[in-house]
């Protein structure tokens, strides 16, 4: 396994470093191909890497495309919208020229109609990522690859690039890029903070079926993972 653990004294050099890293991720991505495509998780752990890779000047944003690894349901005006927070904490100031992709497409489900539209939307994007941020949630899940989730095998191998799933830890009904599709990135990070989630990874790093935990199948990828953590 290629599973690089970094460990941090506190969560804003954590956010200050995190953000380092994605922003050499797009500078670079922007020289080779021209533009950059990044795709970032929701919930509650990214709000102070959002804004510190908002923040950052030296970036051309206006090459950049921002989308989310997953989202819940809902339009931006609730306020479990990962769309609403990216908006609020990350595309201000100099990043306010980024282009974002939403993953919600409007009314009540993620039905067939709705993950087409899209997944129209996502088939714009570039080849690469060139970078993904991944959370993990106590259960073990990423992304929305949750335990018991409805399409969990098809999220896992399917070309996607999105795909609807529910299950009961979600809450909402998501909609979620598909692993193979996240994999397509050249840098992949793990951001958790807190000695749960240190544990949790520590279990998931050990034997057992990816069912119980998906995170595995990103551990079990062989593509290369940072995993940022502090206490
Ligand atoms: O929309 C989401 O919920 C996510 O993208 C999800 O995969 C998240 O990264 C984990 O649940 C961790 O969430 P916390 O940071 O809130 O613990």
């Amino acid at each position: 396994m290629t599973i690089d653990r970094r460990s941090f004294a506190d969560k804003p050099t954590l956010a200050k470093e995190l953000a380092e890293a994605v922003a050499d991720r797009i500078r670079t991505a922007i020289a080779e191909r021209g533009t950059a495509a990044i795709a970032v998780s929701g919930g509650s752990t990214p709000a102070r890497f959002f804004q510190a890779l908002g923040k950052t000047k030296d970036i051309d944003w206006d090459k950049v495309i921002v989308t989310l690894v997953d989202e819940r349901w809902v339009d931006e005006t609730n306020d479990r919208s990962n769309a609403l927070l990216v908006n609020e904490r990350m595309l201000q100031g100099p990043a306010a020229t980024a282009r974002f992709f939403p993953l919600y497409s409007g009314g009540d489900a993620p039905d067939a109609a709705a993950v087409a539209k899209t997944n129209a939307l996502l088939a714009q994007l570039p080849g690469p990522f060139a970078a993904v941020v991944l959370g993990m949630g106590s259960d073990g899940h990423t992304a929305s690859f949750f335990p018991g989730g409805d399409t969990l095998a098809e999220a896992l191998t399917a070309e996607g690039p999105a795909i609807a799933i529910r299950a009961p830890g979600a809450g909402e009904p998501r909609i979620t890029f598909t692993l193979p599709r996240l994999l397509r990135t050249d840098g992949l990070y793990l951001h958790i903070e807190g000695e749960e989630k240190a544990d949790v990874l520590d279990t998931a790093l050990g034997d057992g079926p990816i069912e119980d935990m998906p995170i595995r199948a990103v551990l079990r990828s062989g593509h290369a993972v940072t995993v940022y953590w502090c206490p």
